[in-house]
């Protein structure tokens, strides 16, 4: 149907994932009303009567950010979560200076390198308190012509009884990840988040701090949650037939990974991606999508896209070996394959015809020892850069065996790209950002010098 959905209609039909992609500017409007929502549509005044709210990101543009917002909730109090003078972000104060009511938190970031990678919102309403976890940057470009990232939670009601925990242990969760910034303007959300009920929320919390883990914190962030969440939640039957199930990664930068894949990528990362209780011999197919050359120079917006795809040469030129995992950006059933990837997915199948999932993640964190942790000292701990946060889908929240994919059967997981992924073809070369590109021009016409 050619019916433009409003904002509540949107979330309404997406359940029970409420799992959307970010609306694109340029493809037929029908592309950007199922499991598609704009920025504008998620600060909506049709959600109810906004009180407060927080926003955590890395890159803002404040005028933007606030032209977001209804103009009647301008004035409502808000808190900027931003790592410290990372990238433009020293002028966040500059930004905010003429608003005294913005209020700004710069996350700690103790040890080099990481970023505060986060992409979240706090939205306390009259009626109760919103979360939504995301991939975008509060900058135009993130929301205009990508492929972005979001799920909503519901409007999760007040309550004097603050044991209203969800099945999925997200709001302990939420809470540990919150009190790890150490931080006095986040104590208010802190309580706030206790004194509602999370009781309805069906996913789970995915977060990275920055630290060295250990003990019994090993478990509670980066790939090792990941690994525990899959281990104590997947309860397969017969788990046996799904030992050589295939696992994606999908992200939009890759960090250094080593001189070859068993340094972490196929021992330590995929294991805990494989997570089954059975240590099976049979290594699972792990492919990675990640944009080629090509993707970024046909994409709507052109070699510009590839502003947002830092991969840089340094770690490209060490790492050869990583593009035989590699897989085209492909979404032709979402009409988003000239819409750039900033979402980052991971996902498991059930086998080779990826008509059903086991598990989908969705999160802020890239393909990166930064970002999902390296085991040290003898696996005693695990050392993670930056702040991260993602959701974690598992059928059995969902009252399911698996996630079916195909359009036919409902709820069918609204899945961003094509599945199976397309191998690169030998003359296809990952985006790296920081060479030239000037043999062939890009969908404006325009050539890549970034020297
Ligand atoms: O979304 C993000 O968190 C994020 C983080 N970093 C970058 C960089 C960089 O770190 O150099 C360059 C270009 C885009 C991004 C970006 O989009």
């Amino acid at each position: 149907s050619n019916k433009r959905l409003t904002p509540i209609e949107k979330i309404q039909q997406s359940e029970p994932y409420r799992f959307f992609l970010s609306t694109v500017y340029g493809i037929s409007d029908n592309y950007n009303q199922i499991n598609a929502i704009s920025l504008k549509e998620i600060l909506s005044p049709e959600h109810g009567q906004l009180v407060r709210s927080a926003q955590f990101n890395y890159m803002f543009d404040i005028e933007f950010l606030r032209e977001q917002y209804p103009p009647e909730f301008r004035l409502k109090p808000l808190l900027i979560v931003h790592g410290d003078s990372r990238h433009d972000n020293h002028t966040i104060k500059t930004q905010c200076s003429p608003y005294p009511q913005i209020e700004i938190c710069a996350a700690r970031l103790d040890i080099p390198y990481g970023t505060h990678h986060t992409k979240m919102m706090f939205l306390l309403y009259e009626t109760g308190l919103r979360i939504v976890i995301h991939t975008a940057n509060l900058i135009q470009q993130d929301w205009k012509q990508k492929s972005q990232g979001i799920w909503i939670s519901p409007i999760c009601p007040k309550t004097n009884d603050n044991t209203n925990e969800s099945k999925t242990n997200f709001k302990k969760d939420l809470i540990e990840y919150i009190e790890r910034y150490r931080a006095k303007q986040l104590q208010f959300w802190q309580k706030t988040i206790n004194e509602h009920d999370f009781s309805s929320i069906n996913v789970h919390l995915i977060s990275s701090t920055p630290g060295r883990h250990t003990g019994a914190d090993m478990n509670k962030f980066g790939h090792l949650k990941l690994r525990q969440t899959l281990k104590a939640y997947l309860g397969l039957e017969n788990e046996a037939q799904y030992n050589s199930a295939p696992i994606i990664g999908q992200f939009s930068s890759i960090g250094s990974l080593g001189p070859n894949a068993n340094n972490w990528l196929s021992k330590e990362f995929l294991t805990s991606l494989k997570q089954l209780h059975s240590s099976s011999l049979d290594s699972p197919e792990l492919k990675l999508i990640y944009p080629t050359v090509d993707n970024v120079r046909t994409s709507l917006e052109g070699y510009m896209a590839g502003g947002s795809l830092p991969y840089n040469m340094q770690n490209a030129m060490k790492q050869g070996w990583l593009v035989n995992y590699l897989h085209k950006w492909k979404a032709d059933h979402r009409q988003r394959s000239r819409a750039s990837p900033h979402i980052k997915t991971y996902l498991r199948a059930t086998n080779d015809e990826y008509k059903e999932l086991l598990w989908f993640l969705v999160t802020s964190a890239n393909l990166s020892k930064a970002a999902w942790g390296v085991l040290e000292k003898n696996n005693t701990q695990l050392m993670i850069r930056s702040y991260e946060i993602g959701v974690l889908f598992i059928p059995k929240q969902f009252s399911q065996t698996t996630f079916s994919v195909s359009d036919s059967s409902s709820p069918s997981f609204p899945i961003p790209y094509d599945l199976p992924p397309v191998k690169y073809q030998s003359s296809d070369k990952p985006w790296v950002v920081d060479v030239a590109y000037k043999n062939q021009p890009d969908s404006h016409g325009n050539m890549w010098d970034p020297s």
